[in-house]
């Protein structure tokens, strides 16, 4: 059992201590899927990279298999950045079809993703999606499917978006994880709570925003990174970067998913007691935190997502050594 808290006043969690007890050992008597089978639900004519950086870095810290659902369009270019990903083209957007195909397409789209459905531990919905109304709603289909099977799911970019704009997709679940940054925050506080960003009140106002969505998960993500469940909230400040480059928000969707995976394996057994989507937050928040930290210290002004991604090994290493 472990605390999320470290002692005293402070919000600041013990992320350190949370990361090595729930990341798994690696033993020969496991099979491949048992650390993890993860979806990335993204990608489309513009954004190839962010679903790219999602689904990687889930292998890079354990995950045994990393899916990508994402449209025609985007699929040969994710798959040519890497063999490691299973890349499935179904998605499509509105200018590549005809209207009369749309509801055969997105019967086919449920069909597609539902045969794949139970044997994933966590979905990633968003990174690189787009906005594409006819896309949005295939989307919200599937998300339906996961809610149904009780497939935990992290939502992040325009996935964001979208259950900004319909939070019936996920009011209430209490697996759903929710990682805005600082545009989609502002969205989600004006949509639930009716007002503006409160700073002063921040850790209120995050407690209100999660129980507003019924009992989901938030990781605000920021300077600090801050979480709650409306029940609880910690903050993760150590470690970081000095660098903004786009896709550090990509790495951490794909390093929640793997992370709440292994903390809901961990509370089924009673080896912890926090909430497991709290843990996967607090755990992917510190180890991006870590490798950022880790990529700017060799790379200096030129760290780019793909340098954090090569140092989530060696930072896992450090905090949990094999
Ligand atoms: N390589 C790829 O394929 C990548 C693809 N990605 C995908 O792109 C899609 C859209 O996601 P997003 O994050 O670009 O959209 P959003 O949050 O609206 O930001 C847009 C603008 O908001 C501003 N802004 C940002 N931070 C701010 C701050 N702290 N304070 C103030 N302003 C701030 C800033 O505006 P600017 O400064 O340029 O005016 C920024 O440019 C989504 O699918 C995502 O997954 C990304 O994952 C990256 C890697
Ligand atoms: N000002 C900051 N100082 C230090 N670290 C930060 C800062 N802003 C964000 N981060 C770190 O970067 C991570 C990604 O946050 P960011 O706001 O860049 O997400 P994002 O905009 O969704 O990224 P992406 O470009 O992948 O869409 C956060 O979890 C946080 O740890
Ligand atoms: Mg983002």
């Amino acid at each position: 059992m472990q605390s999320v808290m470290s002692s005293g006043p402070s919000l600041e969690a013990d992320s350190v201590s949370i990361l090595r007890s729930i990341i798994p050992g690696l033993e020969s008597t496991k099979h491949k899927g048992q650390a993890g089978k993860i979806a990335v639900v993204g990608g489309c004519r513009e954004y190839t990279g962010a679903p790219y950086f999602s689904a990687v870095s889930a292998l890079k810290i354990g995950a045994d298999l990393s899916h990508v659902f994402c449209t025609k369009d985007a699929a040969p270019v994710i798959k040519s950045y890497s063999p490691e990903l299973i890349v499935h083209p179904i998605l499509e957007e509105s200018y590549s079809i005809r209207d009369e195909e749309k509801s055969s397409i997105s019967a086919k789209v449920i069909a597609e993703v539902e045969k794949w459905m139970e044997r994933f531990d966590c979905l990633v919905v968003g990174p690189g999606l787009g906005r594409d109304p006819f896309l949005l709603d295939c989307v919200s289909n599937i998300m339906k499917n996961a809610r149904e099977r009780n497939v935990p799911m992290v939502i992040d970019g325009d996935g964001l978006y979208l259950v900004t704009n319909c939070l019936d997709l996920v009011s209430g679940y209490p697996l759903a994880v929710l990682t805005p940054n600082v545009n989609e925050y502002k969205r989600l506080v004006q949509k639930v709570l009716n007002s503006e960003v409160n700073d002063e009140n921040g850790t209120d106002q995050l407690l209100s925003l999660a129980k507003g969505i019924g009992g989901a998960t938030i990781l605000r993500k920021g300077k600090s990174d801050f979480v709650s469940d409306g029940k609880t909230a910690c903050a993760v400040s150590i470690y970081g970067s000095p660098r903004r480059c786009g896709g550090q928000g990509d790495i951490l969707s794909g390093s929640v998913a793997v992370f709440l995976s292994w903390a809901r394996q961990c509370a089924a057994k009673g080896e912890v007691s926090m909430n497991p989507t709290m843990l996967g937050c607090v755990a992917g928040s510190a180890l991006l935190r870590k490798a950022a930290s880790m990529a700017f210290d060799n790379k200096k002004r030129s760290t780019l997502t793909g340098d954090i991604i090569e140092c989530l090994g060696i930072s896992l290493q450090e905090i949990c050594p094999v």
